[in-house]
């Protein structure tokens, strides 16, 4: 609703209160309606403030409404008839004024904020445009380069960046409320015509063409195939180039279109299940709600390699104090270089002062962790030195420290073994570079504490990732599925395909990388190295062992083949591709001969594969091994497996993530093509269609947020 009151001074405060952001509600838009004409109408009052209750002004329409019938008075109207009222309206911005918020802020005569307030046209994050008049609004107030940057990619930006670009007329640190009241006292009786950005013209630089062009390129690379920013284009060229209210009508045309998009279900889908993550629950009936994280008052982290340098640095952005552990003193000296000159870089970006950061002491000795809440453990992946180091750790540490291993796939109750704790012991699954990407596995093994569940998810969120609770099994979730979309792309390349063929297929899926070039930068040593321990390929693989055949099924020697002649990717100059000119991925003719030779070496009928079979063999085998991921209880529903993959696996957001995607395209179709390709590759168990989706189709293809109750009728790791 939106609360009215009169103050002395003819001031009318109106003030949005729908906690917790004061979205833009149905009863929302009636009370605006309603208190803005009482306003008007009353002859007492000169000017109008617009506030937002609990120090937070406006998070923009109400997205669950989205999916439902529209209901109540539209925005459009209700912020054209704020723009036309005579009296001054002024916008108090506190929080956040995000989306339709500032839309309706655009839509007062004058904006004031506090200095940290955000503000932001994040539409275009749904998957939508600002079809409040945002488009033709802001590129009238601050000029179209700005807005279009701004309208194009949602980004947050502060009150200080506002007040430049001219999106506020004024920041104060103190109270933004008393500001505006003394501010809207000045200007009432004023006429306010000057003040109606709807009749303003959009300040447009003279090589409109290139700019608009420029933006397209930029979208294509950041986010190929979403439709919403192409259409956030073509509202800001009409923003530049016609009358507002032509300007508002292809507004409302383009909105119309990516409204009842699947790209915009699948955004929104994505803006929900990411909240939902952090609501956890295990079947025991532990959860989020009954169990209290221990405080994480100092941490440490073991390992200065590239993944522990990374964690050290999240560890101090979030304030806590870090020691940092080393075995040799060059390493340490090493390390310590590069994680202050990582922090550095990090304070500049961010103005942080060295207050706000965490210390990081660096040591050799062990011994300096027996007063830490919690120790990450971020050495190489080697089970062995892994149990020594949690072992030594249960000697050092203090009885509750939580001991947390930062592994991509070995089993957490192994490692948990070594410990005299094991319920103290969880996963927690980072990824490269740690101090930059969002996702945190937290690997939940059989012996693990609701409590060490609850600290990690907790310290997930103080590091500001999105922390995901997953069971224990190699690989966990991220990266078990990745496993069997590789194992396709090898196959098809065995079968007559190029990477560039199967990298393109992939990239325009969405993907900003095809898997062959994500390959080349991570290193093909890494994959190389986890085969050598499998026993899958190098010295402990049994003489004799046919080249394409592992436990009677397929395998593919193809990449082990490269990284045994040197090619390991980028960092050699060439792997699946050449890099005569760094990071430049080129197609590499010797891998073409190489590849005609090894299919005749092995008898192989090379073929033209189709971008459809490749799109299908890649993504379905990933799917499929998702649903027995749900199956085993190893997630807990398939919206995490979705957080997972668009968060940290680079899956198109608009597509919603792999079990989304399943569903959007038809669990049937899905599975009728595994069964297609399992029965022309036999020798490949896992394209097998999973029993759950057999029993989902069975079912007849339930939307995705049925499937948790279906899966609890199975087992459960977590
Ligand atoms: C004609 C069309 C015109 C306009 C279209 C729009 O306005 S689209 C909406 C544009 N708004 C946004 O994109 C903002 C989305 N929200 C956020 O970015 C964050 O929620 C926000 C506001 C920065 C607050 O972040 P914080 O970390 O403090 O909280 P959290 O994200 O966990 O959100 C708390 C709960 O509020 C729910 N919520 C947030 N925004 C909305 C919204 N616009 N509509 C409905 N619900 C919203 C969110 O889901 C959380 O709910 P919970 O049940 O607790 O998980």
């Amino acid at each position: 609703m939106a609360l009215y009151r009169r103050i002395p001074g003819a001031i009318a405060v109106i003030t949005l209160t729908n906690p917790p952001v004061n979205a833009l509600s149905c009863t929302v838009r009636e009370a605006i309606y309603e208190t803005v004409k009482r306003a008007t109408a009353d002859q007492e009052v000169k000017a109008i403030v617009l506030c937002g209750a609990n120090g937070k002004f406006c998070g923009g329409a109400d997205i669950k409404e989205f999916s439902r019938e529209m209901r109540g008075p539209p925005l459009v109207p209700m912020i054209d008839m704020i723009e036309e009222s005579e009296k001054p309206v002024v916008a108090v911005i506190e929080g956040v004024a995000f989306g339709g918020g500032l839309e309706l802020a655009l839509g007062c005569h004058y904006r004031i904020a506090h200095s940290g307030a955000q503000v932001g046209l994040t539409e275009v994050t749904l998957g939508l445009l600002p079809a409040a008049g945002g488009t033709q609004r802001l590129p009238r107030l601050i000029g179209v380069p700005a807005a279009l940057d701004i309208i194009t990619t949602g980004r947050h930006v502060s009150a200080q960046e506002a007040v430049r670009l001219g999106i506020v007329d004024k920041v104060t640190d103190s109270s933004a409320m008393e500001e505006a009241i003394e501010f809207a006292k000045t200007v009432a009786g004023e006429p306010m015509g000057p003040r109606r950005l709807s009749l303003w013209t959009a300040a447009c630089p003279e090589d409109l063409d290139s700019l608009l062009e420029g933006a397209l390129v930029r979208i294509r690379q950041r986010s190929r195939g979403a439709l919403a920013p192409v259409a956030c284009v073509q509202a800001v060229r009409a923003a530049a180039s016609l009358p507002f209210a032509q300007g508002m009508k292809k507004e409302q045309e383009l909105m119309a279109y990516l409204f009842t998009s699947g790209q915009a279900r699948a955004m929104q889908y994505c803006f929900f299940t990411q909240r939902a993550a952090a609501r956890w629950t295990t079947p025991s009936g532990a959860s989020w709600e009954n169990t209290k994280a221990r405080p994480v008052r100092q941490a440490a982290v073991i390992g200065l390699g590239t993944m522990g340098k990374g964690i050290a640095v999240s560890l101090s952005r979030a304030g806590i104090p870090v020691i940092a552990v080393e075995t040799e003193q060059k390493r340490l000296k090493a390390g310590r270089k590069a994680v202050n000159s990582m922090l550095t870089r990090e304070s500049q970006k961010r103005g942080l002062a060295e207050a706000h950061l965490g210390s990081i002491s660096f040591t050799l000795d062990l011994r300096k962790l027996r007063d830490t809440d919690l120790v990450i453990e971020a050495v190489f992946e080697d089970m062995a030195l892994k149990k020594q180091i949690f072992s030594k750790l249960s000697s050092v540490c203090r009885p509750d420290a939580l001991l947390c291993t930062n592994t991509s796939g070995l089993n957490i109750d192994e490692i948990a073994s070594a410990a005299s704790r094991p319920e103290l012991v969880v996963g927690t699954h980072f990824f490269a570079p740690a101090h930059v990407m969002k996702l945190l596995e937290v690997v939940c093994g059989p012996r693990t504490s609701p409590v060490a569940v609850a600290t990690a998810m907790q310290l997930a969120k103080r590091l500001e990732k999105i922390g995901v609770v997953v069971g224990n099994c190699s690989g966990f979730v991220g990266n078990r599925m990745m496993r069997p979309y590789t194992e396709q792309a090898y196959y098809l390349l065995e079968e007559g395909a190029r990477p560039e063929e199967v990298d393109l297929v992939l990239e325009e899926f969405g993907f900003a990388m095809g898997i062959f070039r994500v390959m080349d930068l991570s290193g093909l040593d890494v994959g190389w190295r986890s085969r050598k321990e499998l026993g899958l390929t190098g010295p402990k693989l049994p003489p004799g062992t046919e080249a394409r055949s592992r436990g009677g099924k397929r395998y593919s020697p193809l990449p082990d083949i490269l990284c045994e002649s040197g090619r390991l990717g980028q960092k050699t100059g060439r792997g699946w591709y050449l890099y005569e000119k760094e990071r430049v991925a080129t197609p590499d003719p010797w891998l073409q001969s190489f590849l005609e030779d090894y299919r005749s070496r092995f008898g192989i009928q090379s073929r033209r594969v189709g971008q459809d079979e490749i799109l299908e063999r890649c993504l379905y085998s990933l799917i499929n091994e998702g649903f027995r991921i749900l199956q085993e209880g190893i997630a807990a529903s398939p919206e995490d497996i979705d957080v997972i993959y668009v968060s940290g696996y680079g899956w198109p957001r608009h597509r919603g993530g792999p079990m989304f995607y399943a569903w959007m395209v038809g669990l049937p179709k899905v599975l009728d093509k595994l069964e297609h390709y399992h029965r022309t590759h036999p020798d490949i168990p896992n394209l097998a269609p999973s029993s759950m989706l057999r029993k989902l189709v069975a079912r007849g293809s339930p939307p995705v947020h049925q499937w948790r109750a279906l899966i609890q009728q199975h087992s459960s790791q977590l």
